[in-house]
């Protein structure tokens, strides 16, 4: 996958099966058939965050004049780590990442002048007051005529954030799953998003519930254990590189995998977090999302009520064994 913007050796190399994400104007019937069925797709020309077009570093350095959340890596992989489940979790965990509050002149220093072997840096900061009056400003200006018709066209609940996400290029956001709806607009640079259906679940192995690694894919895609993931050699998902101006649709439960392309400059972009709606009429047969769900439910009640999650495979693997095939 190239175009006149990048190319393909700024991708990084992963054994997948990934068809293409399709791309429509915002304004073809098509766009809103996808949403509606949870389908993924990039809508081009909706300037939902075109009050942002001008932001860059510069910019935002001078109108963002706190400190902010940033997260700094060993590596270039920023998985993500829930610290509320860390004193809770039985094995002994240790992140990879760090969360410091930062200066923004700090942050741009640093990845100005960031070598080899440093840690590497990437904020992501939730779009409140404490971003200033500038961006509040800029921010009152995205398009929510078209994103609100969205959210009440498809049911959606209420507006949850928007975290703006700066990063250096090459940056890793590894394979994981929101239990939200998403809006996710590229701002400036490129980023490429892979995603994988709910039911791909199996393939993708996600750390158990109780976890602080929770909703996390266990698969290294650089290096996969298929001795333990032998699932994963029959992933397929798809994939799209997002342009500046662009805005993915990545429904709830579905697995993505995010990166600022290689050598591509630093990237912003801003995303779109929509509570699910109202569930309603349970309608058979289940979606796949919903049966992701329900095996949530089932491991939560699990640990409740056996209080070691230790215990939570064996119980299972007695049910399972010998019984249901
Ligand atoms: C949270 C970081 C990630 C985006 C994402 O996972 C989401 O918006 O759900 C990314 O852009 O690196
Ligand atoms: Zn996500």
């Amino acid at each position: 996958m190239s175009s006149n913007h990048y190319s393909e050796n700024q991708l990084r190399k992963y054994s997948l099966k990934l068809d293409k994400i399709p791309k429509l104007n915002y304004n073809d019937p098509k766009v809103d058939e996808y949403i509606s069925s949870n389908e993924p797709v990039v809508i081009q020309g909706c300037d939902l965050v075109a009050s942002a077009n001008s932001w860059d570093l510069d910019y935002l350095k001078r109108k963002m004049m706190g400190k902010y959340t940033v997260i700094l890596s060993q590596n270039h992989k920023f998985k993500y780590h829930d610290e509320k489940k860390i004193q809770s979790c039985k094995t002994d965990f240790k992140p990879t990442t760090r969360r410091v509050q930062m200066k923004f002149s700090e942050f741009v220093d640093k990845i100005k002048n960031w070598k080899k072997n440093d840690e590497r840096l990437y904020l992501q900061q939730v779009l409140d007051n404490s971003v200033g009056i500038s961006i509040v400003q800029d921010f009152v200006k995205f398009n929510w005529n078209w994103i609100t018709e969205k959210q009440i066209k498809n049911n959606w609940g209420s507006l949850t954030s928007n975290l703006l996400l700066v990063s250096m290029e090459g940056n890793v956001t590894p394979c994981h799953y929101d239990e939200q709806q998403n809006f996710y607009a590229q701002v400036k640079g490129y980023k490429r998003i892979i995603l994988f259906r709910p039911s791909q679940f199996k393939c993708l192995y996600p750390h158990p519930v109780y976890h602080p690694y929770d909703r996390q894919s266990q698969v290294d895609f650089e290096k996969p254990d298929y001795n333990r993931f032998p699932n994963f050699k029959d992933a397929c998902g798809f994939e799209t590189v997002l342009e500046p101006g662009e805005v993915l649709y990545i429904p709830m439960y579905w697995f993505h995998h995010v990166e600022s392309l290689l050598r591509g400059g630093y990237t912003i972009s801003i995303n779109f977090w929509y509570k699910a709606g109202p569930t309603g009429q349970i309608v058979y047969p289940l979606k796949d999302y919903q049966k992701v769900a329900i095996m949530r439910n089932v491991e939560k009640m699990l640990n409740d009520a056996l209080r070691d999650s230790t215990e939570v495979g064996t119980l299972l693997k007695t049910i399972v064994d010998g019984r249901y095939f």
